[in-house]
């Protein structure tokens, strides 16, 4: 199995609280994970753990390829590079069009042809179902569904292996929210690996998958067959 994620006796604490003690998961390239979990159990900072933004008190993180929990300055760029991150407040830049705001990522990351930057656009745009005119638009004039289809579209960019979403409904009424779910499940079904956190348990029922449950300092992990098993038992 293709493994993207692999934690190994994972510690986190914070000023002495302990928010997991010992979590061993492995996530194949092929998967999508649900976080679940109450407020403070964690989701995030499990998240954060993934994308080196949180060193863990002990153990071993590795994300495709790199050992996150030795990690050095200089690569922290490539493993960001390796892969997509969504949060629940779009994180665009406000005073720029949605075009701009997508090449702004890829001259981060090193694009330097603009034909390829404006046929990427076209792609990508296309890729989360927006129109192609919506390239031309700021922020401000999309609604909060279109703007998370831009933050996923940036996160697509660099075509990576694994995209991390940290509660990237939580801003979107039920309806828009369950379209943005379709789209991630698109995007997994396409080969690209995702691991999303969120407080929507309903999820599991419209897209039923393997589920990281966050709880007390322990992470329960209920494959997607256990899922489903208990969908079909009306549990
Ligand atoms: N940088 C930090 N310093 C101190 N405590 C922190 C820090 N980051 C998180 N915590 C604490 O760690 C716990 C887990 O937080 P985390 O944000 O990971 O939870 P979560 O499950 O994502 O919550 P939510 O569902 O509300 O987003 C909380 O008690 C939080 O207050």
């Amino acid at each position: 199995m293709n493994q993207v994620v692999s934690l190994r006796n994972i510690k986190i604490s914070f000023e002495g609280a302990i928010i997991f003690n010992d979590v061993n998961i492995d996530v194949a390239s092929s998967e999508f994970v649900y976080l679940l979990g109450p407020t403070g159990s964690g989701k995030s900072s499990l998240l954060k753990l993934l994308y080196a933004d949180l060193l863990p008190a002990s153990g071993k993180v590795k994300v495709n390829g790199f050992q996150v929990n030795e990690i050095s300055d200089k690569d922290v760029p490539f493993l960001r590079r390796s892969l997509g991150v969504i949060f629940q407040d779009f994180e665009l830049l406000t005073d720029r069009t949605v075009e701009e705001n997508l090449h702004f990522v890829m001259k981060a990351t090193g694009w330097k042809n603009e034909v390829k930057m404006r046929n990427k656009v076209d792609e990508l745009l296309e890729k989360v179902h927006l129109p192609k005119l919506t390239k031309e638009k700021m922020p401000h004039q999309l609604s909060g569904g279109e703007q998370q289809r831009v933050a996923i579209a940036r996160a697509l960019v660099n075509s990576p292996k694994l995209i991390l979403a940290d509660e990237p409904t939580g801003n979107l009424d039920p309806k828009v929210s369950r379209s943005i779910l379709q789209l991630f499940k698109e995007i997994n079904e396409e080969g690209t690996c995702v691991i999303m956190a969120t407080h929507q348990h309903s999820f599991l029922k419209l897209n039923p998958e393997r589920a990281l449950i966050c709880e007390k300092g322990i992470i329960k992990d209920i494959s997607k067959q256990q899922v489903q098993q208990r969908l079909e038992l009306g549990k």
